[in-house]
């Protein structure tokens, strides 16, 4: 019988594409998701659970029916510009999610965690690339709800026997690579998906936000990695829990190069053929000039490389999907 994996967030945009490669590696995952965000269209490789995580009681159950052997947990809010301006959301959702997973988890005796964390609990670090031993100061209420939810598992782990890995990602980007996925969300504040749909005429007030930033060329620099990539690297924590060969552990997910949003840019123009008109606007408030990871520890010890992470495959994959499935508005 295939190994059960309860999948927070497994709706969304990550946590989908991670229940295809964990079920093409074996693993039955339970998606386990409130649809706040989601989409019951993406749960398509396991059972779905219609659930809240601040419900203790319904993941214990969650868990217990579906005998999940560990939990990898997506489910939060995760947009910085929300977080500032209603932090109340995102401490009930993203610190209160962690609270009541966690006590459902130890109701139903389930003592192995996967957690979504961010590059945001960095901040805005001084030394680049950021390696997992920079000092985390996140600048935003939702870098510090993750940082929040590192420390539990911490605390937890020593008074409970916890079992974790925290997965710090960069910049989350691209579409699955049969083309049955992608990055679609009702409201899409990332930059590449709304350069593209900028592009395919569904946004018209697309804008770069800031070239006055110190970096090259002026616009702000991130490490972006292909959602397969952190797909996969998420299988790679769950073995390595279920082996019981060293949990506890925190890892930085990037590609390890930067690129910034003019590059970027530049990318989408030349892969999808077509100009691409860049007004520039103000910077986002909160944004940091660079944001690159160190990879090392992630390759030594998790035994994680990106593949499919160059820009070029990761827009490529984007416009595919994009053009796919929401085609060229009729005035564009
Ligand atoms: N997208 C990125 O670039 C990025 C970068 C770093 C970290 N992350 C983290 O990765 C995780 C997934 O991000 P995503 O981009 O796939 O987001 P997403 O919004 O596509 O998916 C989140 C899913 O969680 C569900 N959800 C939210 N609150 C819930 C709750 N209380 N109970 C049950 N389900 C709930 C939503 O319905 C949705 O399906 C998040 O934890 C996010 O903080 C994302
Ligand atoms: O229309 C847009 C959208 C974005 N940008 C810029 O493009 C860069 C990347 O922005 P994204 O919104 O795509 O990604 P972020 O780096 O802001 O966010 C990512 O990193 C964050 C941590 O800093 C969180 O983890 C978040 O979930 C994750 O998507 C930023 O400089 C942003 O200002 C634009 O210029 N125009």
């Amino acid at each position: 019988m295939s190994r059960r994996i309860l999948v927070t967030g497994g709706a969304g945009y990550i946590g989908s594409h991670t229940c295809k490669v964990l079920a093409a590696e074996g693993f039955l995952p339970v998606t386990y998701d409130n649809l706040s965000l989601g989409d019951p269209a993406r749960v398509r490789w396991g059972p779905l659970v219609e659930g809240d995580v601040r419900d203790a009681a319904a993941v214990a159950r969650a868990i217990a029916d579906h005998g999940a052997e560990g939990v990898i947990h997506f489910a939060a809010d995760a947009y910085v510009g929300e977080s500032v301006a209603d932090p109340a959301r995102y401490y009930d959702n993203n610190v209160g999610g962690m609270i009541g997973l966690l006590a459902g988890m130890r109701t139903a005796g389930c003592g192995r965690i996967v957690f979504s964390s961010t590059c945001a609990v960095y901040g805005d670090p001084t030394t680049l690339p950021i390696s997992e031993d920079t000092m985390p100061a996140p600048v935003n209420p939702y870098g510090r709800t993750k940082l929040i939810g590192e420390g539990m598992l911490t605390d937890y782990a020593a008074a409970y026997g916890l079992d974790f890995v925290a997965l710090r990602y960069f910049n989350a980007s691209g579409a699955d690579l049969d083309g049955e996925l992608g990055e679609d969300r009702e409201y899409e504040p990332h930059l590449i998906p709304r350069a593209i749909l900028h592009l395919l005429g569904h946004l018209p007030d697309f804008q770069v936000f800031g070239s006055d930033f110190p970096t090259p060329d002026g616009t702000a620099i991130r490490d972006y990695i292909h959602v397969a990539d952190l797909a996969r690297a998420h299988v790679l924590a769950v073995q390595r829990l279920l082996a019981g060969t060293g949990g506890r552990r925190i890892f930085n997910l990037g590609s390890g190069v930067g690129h910034s949003v003019a590059e970027v840019l530049a990318a989408i123009a030349a892969v999808s053929g077509r100009p691409l008109a860049t007004p520039t606007g103000n910077r986002r408030p909160g944004d940091p000039p660079q944001l690159v990871a160190d990879v090392a520890v992630a390759r030594d010890d998790l035994g994680f490389t990106a593949r499919h992470s160059a820009l070029r495959d990761i827009i490529v994959s984007a416009w595919q999907w994009h053009v796919k499935t929401h085609r060229e508005a009729v005035s564009s």
